[in-house]
């Protein structure tokens, strides 16, 4: 099971790093990291499970976060009240942003990331629409659109597959300056 000790944090080289294309079928080493992925995410959204080992909530983990330097995502947007269906749950292998929209979006809290233990001030400028191609588990190619939130957290997944951490985006003069067409996204 993973757990925060299993997450590597910046200063690791892997997180630099651009992981590997996963091959099909999976080895059921590359199964078992997806399925234990989405797992911590699950556990880290559970008050008590969290609270009872410590876990720092995340809506999306990428393999290299637990130094598995492979092209895995997971995602996990929880619904809106307690007993709804998640908005998004899903592993991609191997995603791919093949089209954008030309505008911009960034949320108005900031980004936070499991792997960096402090509060990184600014506004994340990112794509508000995309086109992603990906593999599922059994080596399906799907493509799937993607705006506002959702958008913005599966940016922030494909990202650590290229070590690009979320304040690479962030304006270092002047952080929560951001051009007037920029969609800013509670
Ligand atoms: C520094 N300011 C901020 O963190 C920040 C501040 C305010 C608003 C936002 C919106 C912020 N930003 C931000 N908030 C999140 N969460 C909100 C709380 N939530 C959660 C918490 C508890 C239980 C269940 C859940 Cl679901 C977990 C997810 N997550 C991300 N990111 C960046 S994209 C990947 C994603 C991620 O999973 N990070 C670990 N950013």
């Amino acid at each position: 099971m993973i757990t925060m000790d299993d997450i590597i944090r910046e200063g690791h080289p892997t997180l630099r790093r651009v992981a590997d294309e996963v091959s099909f079928p999976l080895s059921d080493a590359d199964k078992k990291v997806a399925e234990e992925m989405m797992q911590f995410l699950r556990n880290s959204q559970d008050e008590k499970i969290a609270e009872e080992l410590d876990l720092r909530a995340g809506v999306g983990l990428a393999a290299p976060q637990i130094d598995v330097s492979k092209r895995i995502i997971a995602l996990l947007i929880p619904g809106e009240y307690e007993d709804d269906p998640p908005e998004l749950e899903k592993v991609m292998f191997n995603p791919k942003i093949i089209s954008h929209a030309i505008e911009s979006a960034c949320l108005k809290g900031g980004e936070g990331c499991l792997s960096v233990d402090r509060e990184v001030p600014g506004f994340v400028v990112r794509h508000s629409r995309i086109t992603v191609t990906f593999q599922d588990e059994k080596g399906n190619s799907c493509k799937a659109r993607y705006k506002g939130y959702h958008a913005i957290v599966v940016q922030h997944e494909i990202d650590h597959l290229n070590g690009i951490m979320f304040y690479d985006h962030i304006n270092a003069e002047s952080p929560f300056s951001v051009d007037d067409d920029v969609i800013i996204i509670e």
